[in-house]
């Protein structure tokens, strides 16, 4: 029987920005988090991470954080860890992966849903009122394919890493900084799901979730129904 808890990704969308706010694609646009996102993962960090009883990461037991290239991202991460002692830091490795960039939304940065199916339409386009990212990707841009082929590195990546814990039986907690429709992706192909199908996941500016596997099995991945952790289990010996 596994000592250690089984390994986790969890995975956090940057704070709000300006076009988050206001429901604008943003890839390349490298935007700051405006003031009320800078407060919300400040405050998200410090219920994230930490040894009091709710918090639901450890940071000894973090290897490791994962970041998109982009300003929103990497302000994230930094707000997010801000708050522990530098000793507590120390153990944790630090690193930029630009397949966990946002989705190249090519002629449609900036726009949105509704602006980019208007623009459609006017360029005569047949399934212009139908058309979402998943199945029809972005002019200019990457289409799901093309996505898929980075997010699935990034996922051999952590899997190997949870593979060696699970081995070792250690620790090994892994959080990935990145966007709105990468992470929705990044969570359809943990569990082997198809992205053009539309994975009809939703994942606000701050939303975090996570992903694991069943009976501590590194073949059996899982997406985290999360929520036990407002109130510990009685196992990691908080009890009421
Ligand atoms: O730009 C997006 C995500 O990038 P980021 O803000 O860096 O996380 C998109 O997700 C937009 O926010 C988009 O407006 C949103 O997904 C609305 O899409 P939908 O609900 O499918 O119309």
């Amino acid at each position: 029987m596994a000592k250690s808890r089984c390994p986790r990704l969890i995975f956090i969308r940057h704070g709000q920005t300006e076009w988050s706010k206001s429901g604008q694609y943003t890839s390349r646009t490298d935007l700051p988090l405006t003031e009320y996102g800078v407060r919300q993962m400040r405050a998200t960090g410090r219920i994230l991470i930490g040894y009091g009883g709710n918090n639901l990461v450890k940071p000894a037991e973090l290897k490791l954080v994962i970041s998109s290239p982009r300003k929103r991202a990497l302000e994230t991460r930094d707000l997010l860890l801000e708050s522990l002692p530098e000793s507590q830091k120390m153990g944790i490795r630090e690193e930029i992966d630009p397949d966990i960039r946002e989705w190249e939304y090519g002629r449609y940065e900036g726009l949105t849903t509704e602006q980019i199916k208007a623009d459609r339409k006017k360029k005569g386009y047949k399934d212009a009122d139908n058309w979402t990212i998943w199945k029809c990707g972005c002019e200019n841009g990457e289409d799901a394919d093309q996505v898929t082929e980075r997010v699935d590195r990034l996922i051999a990546k952590v899997r190997k890493l949870h593979k060696k814990a699970i081995d070792d039986d250690e620790y090994c907690d892994i959080l990935v900084v990145g966007h709105g429709h990468i992470l929705r992706c990044l969570a359809a192909r943990w569990v082997g799901r198809r992205i053009d199908c539309n994975p009809q996941f939703m994942l606000d500016a701050g939303g975090v979730g996570v992903l694991s596997y069943q009976h501590h099995n590194i073949e059996e991945p899982a997406i985290y129904l999360t929520g036990a952790f407002l109130v510990p289990v009685e196992e990691e010996g908080h009890g009421l």
